[in-house]
């Protein structure tokens, strides 16, 4: 057995390549259909064993209480689930814009029950895993499974899919825009009809767009500037809006024009999340 006591896990951000309302359930979760893939960027996550049970929090938590910080939660979670008396310290390193639709507070809790799992040697599996995650939000199981998937459901059903491998320049207009207002409002498309068939020959959007660009004029103008560039979309309820690429070069030039008020990256997709090919390389050689 691997007896790791510390060590460093990426937590990607995500791109919703499109994302479909199809309808408003009782309970004011929305019935969706969205495409999931994995960025090889995201913040940094370092784990150490604490012997006694304590989950002690540092870095750039930007704010939040631990008691908030889903990175706290999801320790809590599994601590409790497995009852083990075993603690941690967690440092983050935030590159991920929070509000931004790329899933960073979603990633970084799913990567703490990944690498918890493993620090702790709690051996529960990824289904049991991604059933803790989505108490704490629809979006941890896809990062959970760390799979490119197309979602269902509120997000937690999930059938893999396998992508081309493809460069993206993703734009933050600096803009934070909460998920739960986007999905409360009552101007969003809710009647997206469900796919039949095969999803690539659709017409693929993200009924969120219009929404967003009307309440963040912002987004509107980061989404036109694109434009100029390739398709732009908005990844997940935003703020982020993306263009993609076949090589490398072809986004990196659109990000060295970026006008100075926005902040980008430029990363490459991978259908396996780099968390999971990280946590394999410490623990499974
Ligand atoms: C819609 C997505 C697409 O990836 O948006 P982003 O947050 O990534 O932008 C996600 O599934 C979001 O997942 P996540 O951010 O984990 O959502 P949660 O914390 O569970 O819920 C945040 C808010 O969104 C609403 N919500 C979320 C998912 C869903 N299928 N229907 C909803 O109505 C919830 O009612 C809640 O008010
Ligand atoms: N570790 C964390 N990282 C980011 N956000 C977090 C974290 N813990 C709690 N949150 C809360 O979750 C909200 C949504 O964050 P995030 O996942 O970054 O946005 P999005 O779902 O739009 O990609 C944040 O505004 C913040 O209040």
């Amino acid at each position: 057995m691997n007896t790791k006591t510390a060590f460093s896990v990426i937590a990607p951000a995500k791109l919703n390549l499109f994302l479909h309302i199809n309808a408003r359930r009782k309970d004011g979760y929305h019935e969706l259909e969205t495409l999931f893939t994995f960025l090889n960027f995201g913040d940094t996550l370092d784990f150490s064993l604490d012997e006694n049970n304590q989950i002690l929090i540092t870095g750039d938590t930007k704010g939040i209480a631990d008691t908030d910080n889903l990175i706290y939660k999801a320790a809590l979670l599994l601590q409790k689930h497995t009852n083990i008396s075993l603690g941690a310290k967690i440092n983050l390193t935030k590159r991920l814009p929070m509000g931004g639709g790329v899933g960073g507070g979603s990633s970084d809790a799913a990567t703490t029950l990944l690498a918890l799992n493993k620090l702790w040697n709690t051996q529960l599996s990824i289904e049991q895993l991604a059933g803790i995650g989505l108490q704490l939000g629809a979006d941890v199981p896809v990062f959970i499974r760390g799979r490119s998937a197309i979602a269902q459901g509120i997000g937690e059903q999930l059938v893999d899919v396998e992508l081309e491998q493809k460069w993206y320049c993703v734009v933050h207009p600096n803009q934070h825009v909460s998920t739960a207002q986007i999905f409360t409002h009552p101007d969003l498309k809710r009647d997206t009809p469900k796919i039949s068939g095969d999803w690539r020959a659709h017409k693929l959007t993200n009924d969120c767009e219009p929404l967003v660009k009307k309440l963040c004029p912002e987004v509107e103008k980061t989404l036109q500037w694109l434009l100029k560039y390739a398709p732009s979309k908005m990844t997940g309820t935003g703020s982020c809006c993306f263009v993609e690429f076949a090589s490398q070069v072809q986004a990196q030039d659109v990000l060295d024009k970026l006008p100075h008020t926005w902040q980008g990256f430029v990363a490459s997709s991978t259908n396996v999340s780099p968390a999971h090919t990280e946590l394999a390389a410490i623990f499974d050689q």
